[in-house]
């Protein structure tokens, strides 16, 4: 069975941010991920982390005006100054919470756009030049549509080709099952396919995005699938609880505490 992060950014949505921490180790998880940390100190974080014995899986870097609807920088080419800013900040956090993955958001961006694939393209090469000293992965996420409307990076097969094009050892994929079954289907072969190249695996049922088990995937058979192919990775656990967070999770089975 997979090892299971909680996203404290979906989930435990009943307590404040870091409150969850406590609740999410209560629970029975060992590690957990979030989308942005940023409203809190980086000690902050590491505290709670330390206090609850939980291990940081992953967490984004500054995605820019998140309220004003930004959702990443780095296929921005006016904005490349701030998106080196967002990757010296996000590690600082990913240090102070020994944190080995950060997902760096594309933004809105036309696709096809040659401009904005070059700006992505550079702005992947810093990050990854910067987060390699420390070991830390930089993960890039398809994303579809309906959910992220304009968001540049939205086919798999297009990450994919950027991160062969790139050939840096640190730069990998975030496999959301979610996104992926939404966009292509095929999740048993696209995981078999993609898995090499896969930094870190993300959960939801699909399409209300709710707890696994509860869509149009057999959630308990691709958990099956990852053990078979030996993915040694996190899950992360990006769902919005359909009643309570600690109602929905019948579907959980606790990996021992390591
Ligand atoms: O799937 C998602 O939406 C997240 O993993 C993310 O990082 C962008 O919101
Ligand atoms: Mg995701």
């Amino acid at each position: 069975m997979p090892r299971f992060a909680a996203n404290l950014t979906m989930m435990f949505g009943e307590w404040s941010f870091l409150d969850r921490f406590a609740e999410a180790a209560e629970a029975g998880f060992t590690a957990v991920e979030f989308l942005f940390p940023y409203e809190h100190q980086p000690a902050e974080i590491a505290d709670r982390l330390e206090r609850n014995g939980l291990e940081q899986a992953l967490f984004n870097l500054p995605p820019g005006d998140w309220a004003a609807g930004e959702r990443g920088l780095a296929a921005l080419p006016e904005r490349a100054a701030e998106f080196r800013d967002s990757v010296a900040r996000a590690l600082d956090y990913a240090l102070a919470t020994k944190a080995r993955r950060l997902h760096v958001m594309a933004g809105l961006a036309p696709s096809g756009s040659a401009e904005a694939g070059a700006a992505y393209r550079e702005a992947l090469r810093h990050a990854c030049a910067a987060a390699a000293p420390h070991g830390i992965d930089i993960l890039i996420e398809p994303l579809n549509k309906r959910d992220m409307p304009g968001y540049f990076l939205d086919d798999f097969g297009m990450a994919a080709d950027i991160i062969a094009e790139l050939g840096l050892p640190n730069l990998k994929l975030q496999f959301d099952i979610y996104h992926r079954q939404i966009l292509h289907g095929d999740v048993t072969r696209g995981l078999e396919a993609l898995l090499p190249i896969t930094g870190h695996i993300q959960i939801a049922s699909v399409p209300l995005r709710q707890e696994p088990g509860t869509g149009e995937l057999d959630d308990a058979r691709l958990f099956a699938t990852l053990d078979e192919l030996d993915y040694a990775g996190f899950v992360g656990c990006e769902y919005r609880p359909r009643a309570g967070t600690l109602e929905g999770l019948a579907w959980f089975v606790r990996a021992p505490r390591r």
